[in-house]
């Protein structure tokens, strides 16, 4: 790690004598994903030689499984080209030794003919093979990468939404999303690029072995200084971007922060434009700094190589010239060796790139697949009872925790909800409202307790069909950057057909928002989102109109309104509720701190830390001391208070 820390120093200067207040940002630490990194840094080359045969095995497994046509092809063609390579390199001995041959020289060129076609037609061959090879590789790679991000995203979509609250999960999502995903592709290139560099190593020994044996050492040792050139270039690459990795991190970052639609304002509004481009220019100066050492002690490396390489040539050559002295070697086989040679360099070089960069990235997919197992460990199996809706909704006893918590955030609660009632959730803020509508809505599993549909322990139940009878109007909703109507009909995109709920104009007119929507330029179709041509923005109560519409369009048993009219103006605001109180067949569960909204419920429940500590209806819980009453009174004060004259200014 001795590199890392120089690279490190050399990557910031000043670091020692800087002073860290308020106008420069905090270092970063390391994330954790680094780990890895850190450790192919402390592994020779020969621990990774050795792990080499199980991960060539894993990523042609990979390929295999991805497409079994391009796969054959990338491997086969490179195996027939190393083939061609063989057979090019005796045609050439061939050609030499008739050429050499003590004969008149018409005489020679007429007998090196025939060979000097076989050796030009393998040369041409083994060309298109390696042309053709290149094109399965180029089909092969982008398939792996899409084959290995739809299954990141199966997991992260099937997960309960439970894994989210869990700090390890959420890290290991966004190293896998970071690097682990793109590794998968990198695999199978580096594997089918070690194997084309073996092959051709193995060929050009072959011809080797063919024309005189014993020139095979000579081969090896005229590689030795090439193969650790390479090891050491590529691994002193690795290490410096390795040492800077997290302060390119924080470049990224603010990069993102000066190209970004959603900070534009803020950072316009409190002219922040002169700190960033001051903490960027501070970064970049190391970064250059960094580049320009790199490049340093790759050229210094680079110029040893070619020494020790011209060294190693230089015995080759005084090797050639003895065994050529005494007899050994004819002078054709010294010349064939010799192009073997040039040509063993090249594939060489690829072997040891290869070897480098597959046992690094290897380790980096394996996060994706720990990833995958993870995921699989939060998520429901399908199946169970298929859930045909419900009359009554019971929670007994029923608890939820989130992880690292003290404290329950829903505590022992038994309450029994029905078909038909608008019913109410009501308290402070952090009381367990939303955590208690979300294990209504089945979102979270109760971590102690039993929640039952019409007498069936939901856990029994298949959680898709669960989910088919249920809509949610968030807090906190997310901008679809999809047209208006596709924001609405993504409510339920799968309804089987058209006319078994609203429409999604129908739907639209129900939540206020369909004459908005035929304002817009394209009406339906159009984008919302500005980010795009042609694109459009909606207000905050605009968007939550539009969301509303969303969920009466999914036209579900069970409505679970979180806080739906936040962004509403008055008008909205009682429209939203008369429609609402409008769904007789339907149990809507409400929450909201203005309460003058539910005091048609057919049903208030009182919560503080988690506990249920009242329920009725307004009427009853009016006409008795406690929490809602409380809270009531505290608002209606509010509204009815007169005005009161304002205070006379003070004179000094
Ligand atoms: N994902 C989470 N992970 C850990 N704790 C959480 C999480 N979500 C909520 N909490 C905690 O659980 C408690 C209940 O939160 P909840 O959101 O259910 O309250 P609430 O009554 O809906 O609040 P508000 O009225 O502010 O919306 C709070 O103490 C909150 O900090």
């Amino acid at each position: 790690m001795e590199d890392v820390g120089r690279a490190r120093q050399l990557a910031d200067p000043d670091e020692t004598a800087a002073d860290i207040d308020g106008s420069r940002l905090p270092e970063l630490e390391d994330p954790d994903w680094m780990r890895h990194a850190r450790e192919v840094s402390q592994t020779s080359f020969r621990a990774m030689a050795r792990r080499l045969p199980r991960l060539v095995r894993e990523a042609i497994g990979l390929a295999w499984a991805t497409s079994r046509c391009n796969t054959i092809a990338s491997i086969g063609l490179n195996i027939s080209a190393g083939v061609m390579t063989t057979f090019g390199l005796l045609a050439t001995t061939t050609v030499l030794t008739e050429l050499f041959a003590a004969r008149p020289t018409p005489d020679r060129v007429r007998a090196a003919l025939p060979a000097l076609l076989l050796a030009a037609s393998a040369l041409a061959v083994r060309g298109t093979l390696n042309i053709a090879a290149g094109w399965a590789q180029a089909r092969l790679v982008p398939q792996v990468n899409y084959r290995v991000e739809l299954g990141m995203f199966d997991a992260t979509t099937a997960v309960d939404l439970a894994a989210f609250d869990d700090a390890g999960f959420a890290e290991e999502m966004d190293r896998v999303r970071d690097r682990g995903m793109r590794e998968a592709a990198s695999i199978v290139d580096h594997t089918v690029n070690l194997v084309t560099g073996l092959v051709g190593v193995l060929a050009t020994a072959a011809a080797v072995a063919v024309i005189q044996p014993i020139l095979l050492p000579c081969l090896l040792l005229a590689t030795v200084p090439e193969a650790v050139t390479a090891v050491r270039m590529a691994r002193r690459q690795y290490l410096n971007l390795l040492a800077r990795t997290t302060r390119r991190r924080r470049m990224w970052m603010l990069a993102a922060l000066m190209a970004n639609r959603h900070t534009a304002a803020e950072i316009r509004a409190y002219q922040m434009r002169g700190f960033l481009l001051g903490e960027y220019l501070r970064i970049t100066a190391g970064e250059t700094e960094a580049d320009l050492d790199l490049a340093r002690s790759q050229a210094t490396t680079r110029m040893l190589g070619a020494s020790g390489s011209g060294l190693a040539s230089v015995a080759v050559y005084a090797v050639l010239g003895g065994l050529l002295l005494t007899g050994w070697v004819v002078l054709a086989a010294a010349a064939a060796a010799l192009l073997a040679l040039q040509a063993a360099h090249a594939s060489l070089r690829t072997m040891v790139v290869a070897t480098n960069s597959l046992y690094e990235d290897a380790l980096y997919y394996q996060d994706y697949r720990d990833f995958l197992d993870r995921a699989s460990r939060h998520t429901r199996p399908v199946g169970g009872q298929p859930a045909a809706g419900f009359d009554t909704i019971e929670f007994d006893q029923v608890s939820l925790r989130y992880p690292d918590t003290d404290n329950p955030a829903v505590d022992e609660i038994s309450l029994t909800l029905r078909r038909g009632q608008v019913i109410a959730l009501v308290g402070e803020n952090g009381c367990g409202k939303t955590t208690l509508a979300k294990l209504i809505a089945g979102l979270y599993r109760p971590t102690s307790g039993v929640i039952r549909w019409d007498g069936v322990d939901t856990s029994d139940l298949d959680p898709h069909s669960l989910g088919s009878h249920v809509a949610v109007m968030t807090q906190e909703w997310w901008k679809f950057p999809f047209t208006a109507g596709q924001n609405i009909l993504i409510g339920r995109h799968d309804r089987p057909s058209p006319g078994t709920g609203p429409s999604v104009e129908d739907a639209a007119r129900a939540a206020t928002v369909h004459e908005i929507v035929l304002g817009l330029p394209h009406g339906y179709n159009t984008l919302l989102d500005r980010e795009y041509k042609d694109g459009h923005d909606l207000s905050g109560g605009q968007w939550q109109r539009l969301v509303a519409a969303r969920s009466l369009y999914r036209d579900a048993r069970l409505l679970v309104c979180d806080e739906p009219s936040a962004a509403l103006d008055a008008r909205a605001e009682h429209a939203m509720f008369q429609q609402l109180r409008r769904q007789p067949d339907k149990l809507i569960v409400l929450i909201t701190h203005r309460l003058a909204n539910i005091r048609h419920a057919d049903k208030i429940f009182v919560m503080r830390e988690g506990r249920l500590v009242q329920q009725g209806n307004h009427d009853e819980l009016m006409a008795r001391d406690g929490l809602y009453r409380e809270l009531f009174d505290l608002q209606a004060t509010g509204y009815l208070a007169k005005s009161s004259p304002a205070p006379a200014t003070q004179t000094p």
